[in-house]
């Protein structure tokens, strides 16, 4: 049965002000746009209510046992609040002007964004803690050991840790806090893993640490130098790394090369230029100050046990890359184009990345649309050794590779693409590699050409090695990667830091902590990305559909995504959204409605089994042509697809509760190039049908995306839908002869299977390779199965995809049938 959803009315005045179609939840103006904007098709009786709200409050990625509670002061309302009930914690007197609360048992903080220092909050908290929920007010965090790893990582010792925390907290910390964040940091980043001149050694300021790991029966005997004692040199000089696209670096490069106009500008050029050069090289006579540190020297094949095992033992290493004194990897000619500039966040989360002048590895996490390839190519910039990209698919390889031409100056020649396709590597000492999970890890059948580029990429060093969309590579992929590709440093770029298999743990293993995560509803207000209505659109099954629906015993999904009534509100809105100049995705993971929507309505789709050439002429017509301004896509859009023209999402079908598969599709309009037109709006619309699994799943999938502080409006009535003229399947002898073809469907699938198979996508070949058979999608075929011609699916013959894809004449032909169209439209005919 599918949830039971309160009506937020009955919530109460702060539900009711929270749901009230708030989706960009500072901005007062945005809802008054909504509501004018969404008039003619939204229904506002049913706003959102609190569910979703209460529902973050619940997420807690907490591990540290509970603790005893001490007694609280009971009173008439305590029972509300169970173990919850913090009010034995005793306020400061200042507590107003402070913006933390923490729960001593589950390590969770809340911050008021109301709060005078919240800006200051933020920017700590998002070094110390993981956001779990940053709706309009209140924002949520929760302290982890991962989260503490990482603030250690990035330079804060505990004290700077507890002393800050305690500054902004509304209540003294709580001793149970105190505990876990000593216990947690006490031997972070106190070893460390380090490549010099390609040799890896775990390094220490603390000459008794590395004493306590040689002692360990693991660690002990990996040790490859056998000299007594530890190699002892300077620590690193720390902070002082200027990274290419920041206004310092644009600055000093500027003062080095624009020709000074008098003698007393010259003077100031030239010690800008000098003072850069001193803060780039290190000088020598800095070194005396430095602190000493040690360090012994393990073999390339141990780095991962020693990892492993350090982690075990609370020790965890952390990675760093000293590549300015990197003398044994030749040097990449590569620097940002002058008119490159990196945008403030993504400058911070390089900071991160770079904050001691060495190259930490890690995760970076923004959402779609936000530019993690320019942060990737200014990471690669900065490090300027040889680099290798892996992606998950070969789309994003080309895009990859298109990306680093247009922001740096690199040699085209220098960057090489190694995919099914295209076997390259580059001739010069180092260069750029971009490739696919996939094909590097692939281990049986590669051709003679294949294994002569894998050869090349196994048996030289990288100083940096983009991974892409990390949170989807499964963990036994990572460690084959990890393997073959010998990288000093590694660099995860992510939108959303979620797996639903709880396997995230292995990221911070395998590749580095998290070392910055951007907040989205933020970003939309900069205008970096764009504004979202969400709305989740209610579409009652129709009788005969519900009824099938209820009796079949598995496989019901087609059922609810082919419900006449939700295509019938797909109809709907794509009219509205192209009327109003919209341009628009519909998404469907299942490809049977896909292509049954979209051959019904007359608009091109794109799915696992269309041509490449096919789909970049869809593509192509809908990013210029005014004519065609729908397009459907499969799974195949919901990464890596640059379209910055689409302003309107339609969900129609979606992966279960995937929350990260619904993070992706927002990213699709996150990019609108209209985002920063006055009031604009991009429009994001998930169809459900009411009453079925359907709405269970939904929920769940919102469920990140809420915590981003998206509100997800309900429409129940799209206003106007039953007087739109050629409304399809208005007639009941139309539903019935529908469920007969999804009938039919359905058990086709069930002897074929319906496993979408996406060439050079890496997720569903490893699906296609391990899962079910994939099915067989044909024309003839449905129709041979279904056997009549009043079969409504007989109308969907006639394929847009087709027309696009015709010849000369028939293209001509097809245009001025769209055209007259349109004139017919604008005349009332
Ligand atoms: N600093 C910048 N200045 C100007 N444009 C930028 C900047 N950073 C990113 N962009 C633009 O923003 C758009 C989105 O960037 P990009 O494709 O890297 O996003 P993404 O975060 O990788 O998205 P996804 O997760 O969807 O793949 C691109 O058109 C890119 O050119």
């Amino acid at each position: 049965m599918p949830p039971k959803r309160k009506n937020p009315a009955q919530a109460g005045g702060p539900a009711k002000r929270l749901a009230s179609g708030t989706n960009t939840p500072r901005s007062r103006d945005s809802d008054e746009e909504y509501a004018e904007d969404a008039s003619a098709p939204v229904s506002d009786e049913d706003d959102e209510g609190m569910d979703h709200l209460v529902k973050k409050f619940t997420v807690n990625s907490y591990s540290r046992p509970a603790k005893a509670k001490e007694t609280a002061i009971h009173d008439a309302a305590a029972r509300l609040f169970g173990n919850r009930d913090h009010s034995h914690l005793a306020l400061k007197p200042d507590h107003e002007d402070r913006p933390l609360w923490i729960d001593p048992d589950q390590g969770k903080i809340i911050m008021e964004t109301f709060s005078p220092s919240f800006k200051h909050a933020e920017n700590f908290l998002i070094n110390v803690a993981e956001p779990q929920s940053r709706v309009s007010r209140i924002h949520e965090y929760t302290l982890t050991s991962n989260s503490l790893f990482a603030a250690v990582s990035v330079g804060l010792t505990t004290e700077d840790i507890i002393k800050e925390l305690d500054l902004l907290s509304k209540t003294p910390i709580p001793e149970s806090i105190r505990q876990f964040i000593v216990a947690s940091t006490r031997s972070f980043g106190k070893v460390r893993l380090v490549l010099k001149n390609t040799k890896y050694f775990v390094e220490s300021s603390d000459p008794s640490v590395l004493q306590t790991l040689l002692q360990d029966e693991i660690i002990g005997p990996l040790r490859v130098d056998t000299a007594e004692g530890f190699t002892k040199s300077a620590a690193p000089k720390m902070g002082n790394l200027a990274i290419p696209g920041t206004k310092m670096a644009a600055g000093a490069k500027q003062a080095v090369q624009q020709a000074p106009k008098d003698d007393e500008e010259e003077d100031d050029a030239q010690k800008q230029a000098e003072a850069m050069t001193a803060t780039l090289l290190d000088e020598d006579d800095e070194e005396e100050e430095r602190e000493q540190v040690h360090s012994f020297e393990i073999a390339a094949e141990s780095v991962q046990e020693v990892s492993r095992r350090c982690r075990a033992i609370d020790l965890p290493l952390t990675e760093e890359y000293d590549f300015r004194n990197d003398d044994a990897n030749a040097d990449l000619d590569i620097d940002l184009k002058p008119a490159s500039q990196i945008r403030p966040y993504q400058e911070q989360a390089l900071s991160k990345m770079f904050g001691n002048g060495r190259a930490r590895s890690g995760i970076i996490v923004l959402p779609c649309g936000a530019g993690k390839t320019l942060v990737g190519i200014t990471a690669a910039c900065t490090i300027k050794k040889g680099v290798i990209v892996l992606c998950t698919s070969a789309m994003s390889v080309v895009q990859w590779r298109a990306e680093f031409i247009k922001w740096s100056n690199v040699n085209p020649k220098d960057i090489a693409v190694f995919t099914a396709d295209h076997k390259d590597s580059f001739s010069g000492t180092t260069g750029i590699i971009v490739s696919t999970y996939s094909m590097v890890t692939q281990s049986k059948g590669r051709s003679y050409e294949s294994q002569k580029v894998m050869d090349f990429i196994e048996n030289r060093e990288w100083g940096l090695m983009i991974l892409d969309e990390v949170h989807v590579v499964p963990a036994e992929m990572f460690k084959r990667v990890t393997y073959k590709v010998k990288a000093h440093s590694k660099l995860g770029l992510t939108a959303t830091l979620l797996r639903e298999d709880d396997k995230i743990e292995h990221l911070n293993f395998l590749i580095g902590p998290k070392l910055y995560e951007a907040n989205w509803q933020e970003l939309s207000e900069q205008g970096h990305i764009a504004r979202v209505q969400c709305a989740e659109v209610w579409c009652p099954m129709t009788p005969e559909f519900y009824t099938e629906y209820l009796n079949s015993k598995g496989r019901k999904a087609l059922l609810f995504t082919m419900n006449p009534r939700k295509f019938q509100a797909c109809q709907f809105l794509i009219d509205y959204h192209e009327r109003r100049g919209d341009k628009v995705i519909v998404f469907s993971d299942n490809v049977y409605a896909l292509e049954a929507y979209a051959k019904k309505l007359n608009k091109a789709y794109i799915y696992g089994g269309t041509p490449q050439a096919e789909r970049l002429r869809i593509l192509e017509n809908f990013q210029h042509n005014e004519l065609v301004n729908t397009v459907f896509l499969s799974k195949i859009g919901d990464t890596s697809l640059d379209l910055p023209e689409a302003t309107c999402l339609i969900q129609i079908s979606s992966h279960y509760g995937s929350r990260r598969q619904e993070a992706q599709r927002l990213g699709r309009i996150l990019r609108a190039k209209r985002r920063n037109d006055e009031g604009f709006n991009a429009f994001f619309y998930s169809l459900v049908s009411k009453d079925t699994a359907e709405m269970y799943y939904s929920s769940k999938r919102q469920a990140f995306l809420v915590d981003q502080g998206y509100a997800f409006k309900v429409i129940t009535h799209l206003h106007g839908i039953d007087a739109m003229p050629n409304l399809a399947f208005k007639t009941p002898q139309e539903r019935r002869d529908l469920l007969m073809s999804v009938m039919l469907q359905i058990e086709s699938d069930a002897s074929l299977g319906d496993v979408e198979r996406i060439e050079g996508d890496l997720f569903s070949e490893a699906r296609g390779r391990y899962g079910k058979k994939k099915a067989k999608r044909t024309a003839g075929m449905l129709s041979d199965l279904s056997g009549g011609q009043d079969m409504a699916y007989v109308e969907y013959g006639k394929s847009r995809n087709k027309e696009l894809a015709g010849g000369k004449g028939k293209h001509k032909s097809f245009m001025t049938k769209l055209r007259r169209d349109a004139e017919r439209r604008k005349g009332g005919i």
